[in-house]
């Protein structure tokens, strides 16, 4: 793979700002925000380990269910030592300022890393050393509500001044931090049958949480008895993660990151897109669906289906 020095990295800025929009710009095919490109180039050198678990989602697809699953599966259904300490720094989030780089680095084996980098923008090493790495996508119209209520209205530094229509029309547009979502997910699909990759569906975690939680402990080697996989399903439900301040988000109002009327544990549902997309944004996603992903892609955006 290319390697992209910072001076390339500069040259493939585009402004897309113009008053109404957050600020984000495209680095080789995708959107970022400018904090998030700014250490783009000590990306492709960062050192993967053999035994680093990466997981990785396009925003608002269930990363933090997996974090969870991950992070218990790997510690024998240990809540008890889950519950000591936030996930941000069980499962640290690789292309985030906090804890960064340098504090990745020297975390001991095995590491839980969680991206929400495309496939191809990971770590160069991630194609020799071949670490397990975990996918999960889920259905654009309930992204792309959870994605607003999060960025516009739980994070308080974004500068969305633009209202909810404008931000699905910019997602429409490919023109979302981690955007496009259907070139995202399509470097996943084509990943599917490596063996250290494993892909997973949001609506199929709702389905049936204890089958993809056998899944998940296959792939990683670890055999969970009947009973630990029940307690991880128990912990792992929406109300249990809600109401868990280890990966609740709520810290983050405590630091000023984070409104204090709003929740990351939004909704939690497939299918609440009925209540909030309009017409038009409905169409455009269906059409982007039908168009620009594989034609076998399984999207699920009822539960019934
Ligand atoms: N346990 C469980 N059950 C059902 N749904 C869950 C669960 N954990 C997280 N979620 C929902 O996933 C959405 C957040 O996605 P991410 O964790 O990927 O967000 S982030 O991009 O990492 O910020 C967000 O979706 P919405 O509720 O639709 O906004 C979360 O509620």
């Amino acid at each position: 793979m290319e390697h992209d020095g910072a001076e390339k990295v500069e040259k493939l800025i585009v402004p897309e700002y113009d008053g109404t929009r957050p600020f984000f710009f495209k680095y080789r095919d995708y959107f970022l925000t400018m904090e998030h490109l700014e250490r783009m180039k000590d990306v492709p050198s960062f050192e993967v380990r053999e035994d680093d678990i990466w997981i990785v989602a396009f925003p608002k697809s269930g990363t933090t269910w997996i974090q969870e699953i991950v992070y218990l599966v790997m510690n024998n259904a240990d809540t008890t030592k889950a519950l000591q300490t936030t996930i941000d720094r069980r499962v640290p989030f690789f292309e985030f300022r906090m804890p960064g780089f340098k504090a990745i680095s020297s975390l001991p084996s095995p590491r839980f890393i969680k991206s929400h980098l495309a496939l191809s923008l990971l770590p160069d090493q991630m194609e020799t050393k071949k670490p397990k790495t975990i996918y999960i996508y889920r259905n654009p119209k309930d992204i792309v509500v959870s994605y607003y209520s999060f960025f516009v209205k739980f994070l308080t530094y974004t500068k969305f001044t633009g209202n909810f229509e404008d931000f699905c029309r910019l997602f429409t547009e490919d023109k979302v931090h981690n955007g496009p979502w259907w070139k995202h997910v399509t470097e996943a699909w084509a990943r599917r049958h490596d063996d250290n990759f494993l892909l997973l569906c949001y609506e199929d975690l709702q389905a049936d949480l204890d089958k993809n939680v056998r899944i998940v402990a296959e792939f990683l080697g670890k055999s969970l008895t009947d009973e630990q996989v029940a307690r991880i399903v128990k912990h792992c439900s929406f109300d249990s993660m809600k109401n868990n301040d280890t990966v609740n988000y709520e810290w983050l109002k405590d630091r000023g990151i984070a409104r204090g009327e709003t929740s990351f544990f939004r909704s939690g549902k497939v299918g609440d897109w009925k209540n909030h997309l309009s017409p038009d944004i409905v169409k455009r996603l269906d059409e982007i669906v039908a168009t620009k992903l594989p034609e076998d892609f399984p999207v699920k955006d009822t539960l019934s289906m």
